[in-house]
């Protein structure tokens, strides 16, 4: 490395954007460098020389603190990833930096020499709040569909899969309802594609009334819909279904000026441990497709004929 004098040093760390702290083994703060790109930052320096514990809450301190030992004992660089309201740690002046929750990405670098007599770490910060926004923004893109602010297929496969996992980890009950608007084409045919599009919408909202928030409703087709109810087992999965059912029947859907009176068709299975994703979908299509041909209308369930449920 070039040799720089001890000055040059001290400018060139003091000028980094982006902040890195010398934290003890024990939580204690013991410098901070860098960090003046104050778009970005607060000035933490009236930190130095305090605990974690003394300046944040318990629990929180306690992970940081966690975390710098974590990197002590592997003895390589970690990285980590954490929500902080820095305006809210105790002697941070919270004018001096922006405001609200910031997404900060830590690497923690063991340091080799001794630091105030302790192991130490250097943790260098940087905030990607922005690109964690933008990130968990496309995230919610990819798993949703677009029309009915329900989830997708893709989402709705992946949930299935991990239900599967528990089913067989944990023997906890679930169950799939597939619901299919009865005569749908004729109302695109008679009214067009737009008043097709806000029945979808309403279809979907209305649903929603009856979910709790641990189900997870998917659209997985033009007119069909997921629900997958965790710790459900299939008697009160019929009960939903049934539930739904009655909704649209008792009351017309209101698009605008047409008030259209629909009914639904559903299927119902619960999920065995035996199961893949595919053998689950081919049971509650069945179902569906009996509450199809027995005349619209109508909840139908599918028998698992399994006895290791
Ligand atoms: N408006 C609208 N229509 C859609 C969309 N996706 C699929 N469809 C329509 O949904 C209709 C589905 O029709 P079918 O599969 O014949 O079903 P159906 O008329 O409901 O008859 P049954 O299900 O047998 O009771 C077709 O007219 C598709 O064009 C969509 O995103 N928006």
């Amino acid at each position: 490395m070039q040799d720089f004098s001890l000055a040059q040093l001290r400018e060139i760390v003091s000028l980094l954007p982006d902040p890195a702290f010398i934290l003890g083994s024990d939580g204690s703060y013991i410098a901070y460098l860098g960090g003046v790109e104050s778009k970005s930052y607060h000035d933490v320096a009236p930190l130095v020389g305090q605990s974690l514990y003394q300046v944040m809450p318990k629990e929180q301190a306690k992970w940081f603190n966690d975390q710098i030992n974590l990197a002590l004992n592997q003895g390589e660089v970690m990285t980590v990833e954490y929500d902080l309201n820095v305006g809210q740690i105790i002697g941070v002046d919270d004018q001096s930096g922006p405001e609200g929750v910031l997404r900060f990405e830590g690497k923690v670098v063991p340091l080799q020499s001794l630091f105030n007599g302790q192991r130490a770490v250097l943790w260098l910060t940087r905030n990607i709040t922005r690109r964690h926004k933008l990130e968990q923004k496309l995230l919610t893109l990819s798993q949703t569909d677009v029309l009915t602010g329900f989830y997708n297929r893709r989402y709705l496969l992946n949930s299935l899969k991990q239900q599967l996992h528990l089913k067989r980890r944990r023997r906890q009950p679930a169950s799939i309802i597939l619901i299919d608007i009865d005569y749908f084409k004729p109302i695109n045919d008679q009214f067009g594609h737009l008043i097709g599009d806000a029945v979808l919408k309403e279809v979907c909202s209305r649903v929603k009334l009856v979910l709790r928030t641990e189900d997870i409703a998917a659209r997985i087709g033009g007119e069909e819909f997921i629900l997958l109810l965790p710790s459900t087992q299939m008697a009160e999965a019929m009960v939903v279904a049934e539930r739904i059912r009655c909704d649209f029947e008792a009351m017309p859907i209101q698009c605008g000026e047409h008030s259209l009176q629909i009914t639904v068709s559903a299927g119902v299975t619960e999920l065995m441990p035996s199961d893949s994703v595919s053998s689950a979908l081919n049971r509650v299509d069945k179902a569906l497709y009996s509450a199809k041909s027995s005349g619209r209308n109508r909840v139908c369930s599918s028998p698992t004929n399994d006895n290791t449920n």
